[in-house]
């Protein structure tokens, strides 16, 4: 069993208390149980008593029955509280710890696999907290409890039991070393299975169109076959284990019985004793057979949990923040990159370099566009400002300040970013913009959806800004899922701004109109914007053109126009990109 699950027991020490106690009062009630039941037997069979004299015995028995269900099911309601308690902590910090890991720490996870670890394997967990927990307190005190009252009962039969246990205990541990291993694959196939189903789902357009979705059946059929196999094992090994179990705690029973009814031939012991062991020894194995079964049931938690514990342990970028004060509300000081590099490592540890010693300069105010072929390292520029990565080499410096001694929540709020597909969250239009800024009332967001040019898209919504987005909801178009983010942009007010060339996905008309509203927006503010067409890069006032993770351009279009041959080309590439887009319009 994994011991870090283990440690999880401080957020429930209390309910763990009370299943101790209530296994201890079990085990009390069961004795108690069959003392009563030996009486009440001997008293009638053996004295010859009447049923009046009896009956008090019986009643006190059928309260002892009474005692024993409500025990049972308190202990049912305290486990389950103290499984839902633990699965709460876990998934808070799993949350917690997958937002500190951010976007890029976490692009080398599977989403499907990561979904998988997130809900199914938190709630696997279920059954070690709820079953094998509180089974595990019921057979360290019942046996115990049960075993000395028989030792002290009657010393032989008592050493039987004692002889015995650790017999089954030895099936039990390596059964269970056995189903660990069958479990563990099973557990990594099911993960692997959902990770592959997402991927399925989310490129089914890709799939259908190249005709892809058949090879896409056999894959989902062949891994389908593999879990059917693994999981018949790992049934095997139950069932083989639950034969292991009951037979020898029968055949134990069966050898207290047969030494208890020799020595009652002989008359070495007397019938109420006798009765009373016999009773007895059946309840002293149950606890371990039923340990048995619930280890079962909780090797997918013992499973979920090394992945879900792997999880947590993967190592976040350390942001040091001084606890000087960072000036919010103020424009953008000067951000300087110097001599910054960084290196992505693949996770099979492959090396990839995406910035060789950058050092640019975003002077404050300016609009700078950043460009540069596929993989030149934009993207992970724009993740270091965000600090979603640190620089492994050089710094950044903000002002006079370098990044790294900003805290990261106050240097977030700075920032406005408009990646190149925009998040929407299910809820509302109105709960989606104020996104920008939590606080906004509903005039802030009107007013920013105005000036996104959304607001009349909006109105003419059966709901207006109450409309749901999503799949219960309307659906939004790509243009209109950017103005959706601009509007997020204008509601957040951040002196400085990143857009991965926020009106890609505008009609020419619309995107003039968004244009005049965001270079209102732009002035005193310091705009990096990843371009990806020509006409982006006339109207900004600086270029940076990145190659292979290095600086290669710098300065105002024209001038690099007549400057730079590696920028001419890459501008003579980007015209004759929107000549092949502009075609269709051009031919009707
Ligand atoms: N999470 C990652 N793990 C490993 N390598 C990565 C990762 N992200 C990016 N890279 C690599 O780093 C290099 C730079 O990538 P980056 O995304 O910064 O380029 P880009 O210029 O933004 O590309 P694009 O325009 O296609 O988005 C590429 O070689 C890419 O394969």
């Amino acid at each position: 069993m994994n011991k870090r699950l283990l440690h999880e027991i401080r957020h429930i020490h209390i309910y763990l208390a009370a299943t101790a106690l209530f296994a201890a009062t079990m085990g009390l009630l069961i004795i108690v149980q069959a003392r009563l039941l030996t009486r009440a037997i001997d008293g009638v069979f053996l004295k010859g008593q009447a049923l009046a004299q009896v009956v008090s015995l019986l009643s006190m028995l059928v309260g002892v029955v009474i005692g024993r269900a409500i025990l049972i099911w308190s202990n049912s309601v305290v486990a389950a509280h103290a499984a839902t308690t633990v699965k709460s902590s876990l998934r808070q910090r799993l949350f917690a710890h997958i937002q500190a890991l951010g976007p890029v720490a976490l692009s080398k996870e599977r989403s499907g696999e990561l979904t998988t670890t997130l809900v199914e394997g938190v709630e696997a967990l279920d059954a070690f907290f709820s079953q094998m927990l509180p089974q595990v307190c019921a057979t360290l005190l019942i046996p115990c409890i049960i075993g000395l009252v028989v030792f002290l009962t009657d010393a032989l039969s008592g050493l039987i039991l004692l002889i015995t246990t650790p017999i089954l205990l030895l099936f039990m541990f390596l059964i269970g070393t056995l189903a660990e291993t069958h479990t563990k694959k099973q557990w990594g196939l099911l993960s692997s299975m959902s990770a592959h189903f997402l991927d399925v789902l989310q490129g089914l357009t890709t799939l259908k169109m190249f005709g892809r979705s058949h090879r896409q059946q056999e894959t989902i059929a062949r891994i389908s076959d593999h879990f059917r196999k693994t999981t018949m094992s790992v049934l095997r090994v139950a069932f083989l284990s639950s034969l292991v179990l009951e037979l020898g705690a029968t055949l134990s029973t069966a050898l207290v019985a047969v030494e208890i009814g020799l020595r009652l031939l002989y008359n070495q012991i007397p019938f109420s004793v006798a009765f009373f062991v016999l009773l007895l020894a059946p309840d002293f194995y149950l606890p371990l057979r039923t340990l048995g079964t619930k280890f079962h049931a909780s090797m997918n938690s013992a499973a979920s949990a090394k992945r879900i514990y792997e999880l947590l342990d993967t190592p976040v970028a350390s942001l040091s923040a001084s606890e000087v004060a960072y000036p919010e509300g103020q424009p953008m000081p000067t951000v300087r990159f110097q001599n910054v590099s960084y290196t992505y490592q693949d996770q099979a540890g492959d090396e990839r370099q995406a910035l060789r010693d950058v050092s640019l300069i975003l002077e404050q105010g300016q609009t700078i566009a950043l460009v540069g072929a596929s993989g030149a390292g934009k993207s992970t520029l724009a993740h270091l400002l965000l600090r979603f990565i640190e620089p492994q080499q050089g710094t950044i410096v903000v002002g006079t300040r370098p990044l790294e001694t900003i805290p990261v929540q106050v240097w977030r709020r700075q920032i406005a970013w408009i990646p190149q597909r925009p998040y929407l969250s299910h809820g509302s239009i109105a709960e989606n913009i104020r996104i920008g800024c939590t606080t906004a009332t509903m005039e802030q967001i009107i007013r920013a959806a105005q000036q996104a040019h959304l607001h009349e898209f909006i109105q003419s919504l059966p709901c207006s800004y109450d409309t749901q987005i999503g799949e219960r909801g309307v659906r939004l178009s790509g243009g209109q899922i950017q103005r959706l983010a601009l509007a997020r942009v204008f509601l957040k007010d951040a002196p400085l701004l990143i857009l991965d060339e926020a009106t890609a996905h505008l009609d020419e008309e619309s995107e003039q109109v968004v244009l005049k509203s965001l270079q209102t927006f732009l002035k005193n503010r310091t705009t990096l914007i990843i371009a990806h067409r020509l006409h982006t890069l006339r109207e900004v006032d600086r270029v940076v053109m990145l190659e292979e993770g290095r600086v290669v351009a710098d300065g105002p279009h024209e001038r690099l126009m007549a400057q730079s041959p590696a920028y001419q080309r890459m501008a003579s590439a980007y015209q004759r990109k929107e000549a092949i887009w502009k075609l269709p319009s051009g031919v009707c």
